[in-house]
């Protein structure tokens, strides 16, 4: 009998997208208290670490941007290769960061939505596992709409993304939902994104 050869698991870089300025807030975002404990920071690096065990970076603006924010030194980080570009510029560099590290693809998630759950990003893997190259995005339920700061990108998209940088309108969101890519459903209370002073009450709920 042949041994049949396994083949590597698919290699998953977690990108955690904190690079924005925040304007809306008026005070860094991923400095606010998160209700189960730590920063909205803290809280999204150690969801996005427990499904990409070590395979973590920091999507930030600049070095000092990561002093602003206070991340220690241990945790790595990827700054944009121009300032106040937008997520996509996030995503551009995170997905050439992992085609050179040999990786196949990047798992993003936003720092402003803290009430998403590990488990939501262990569907989006799943999901991902069946077919790796192509996209998966979180697609909120009721209404639907597609949240493409959530999902899995394989490496090999990484030029559709450079001319998503590189157009107008620099809309992850327009270029994405009229281009290929698999969805996973989630709930808009998961979802619910912190913009503005006003998003942070009424309290969360995290059940
Ligand atoms: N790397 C990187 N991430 C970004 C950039 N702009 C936004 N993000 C991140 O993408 C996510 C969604 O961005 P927004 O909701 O617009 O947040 P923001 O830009 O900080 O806030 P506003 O200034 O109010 O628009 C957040 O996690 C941001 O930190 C950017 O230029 N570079
Ligand atoms: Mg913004």
């Amino acid at each position: 009998m042949i041994a049949m050869p396994h083949a590597a698991p698919p290699r998953l870089l977690g990108v955690l997208l904190a690079g924005g300025l925040s304007s809306r807030m008026g005070t860094p975002k991923a400095l606010l208290p998160h209700p189960s404990g730590g920063t909205f920071l803290t809280h999204s690096l150690q969801r996005l670490q427990s499904v990409c065990a070590d395979e973590v970076v920091v999507s930030l603006a600049s070095e000092d941007h990561r002093e602003q924010l206070r991340l220690p030194s241990s945790v790595p980080a990827l700054f944009d290769a121009q300032p106040a570009m937008g997520p996509a510029m996030g995503v551009w560099v995170a997905l050439q960061h992992a085609a050179s590290n040999g990786d196949d693809g990047c798992l993003f998630t936003p720092v402003d939505l803290p009430n998403l759950l590990v488990d939501d990003l262990l569907t989006l893997v799943r999901a991902w596992r069946e077919s790796p190259r192509q996209i998966v995005l979180a697609q909120q339920e009721d209404p639907e709409r597609l949240q493409p700061l959530v999902g899995i990108y394989p490496v090999g998209c990484v030029q559709q993304i450079q001319r998503v940088v590189e157009s107008d309108h620099r809309s992850l969101y327009r270029s994405l939902r009229s281009n290929d890519h698999r969805t996973v459903a989630i709930s808009r209370e998961r979802l619910r994104n912190v913009n503005t002073p006003a998003d942070l009450g009424p309290p969360f709920d995290n059940t």
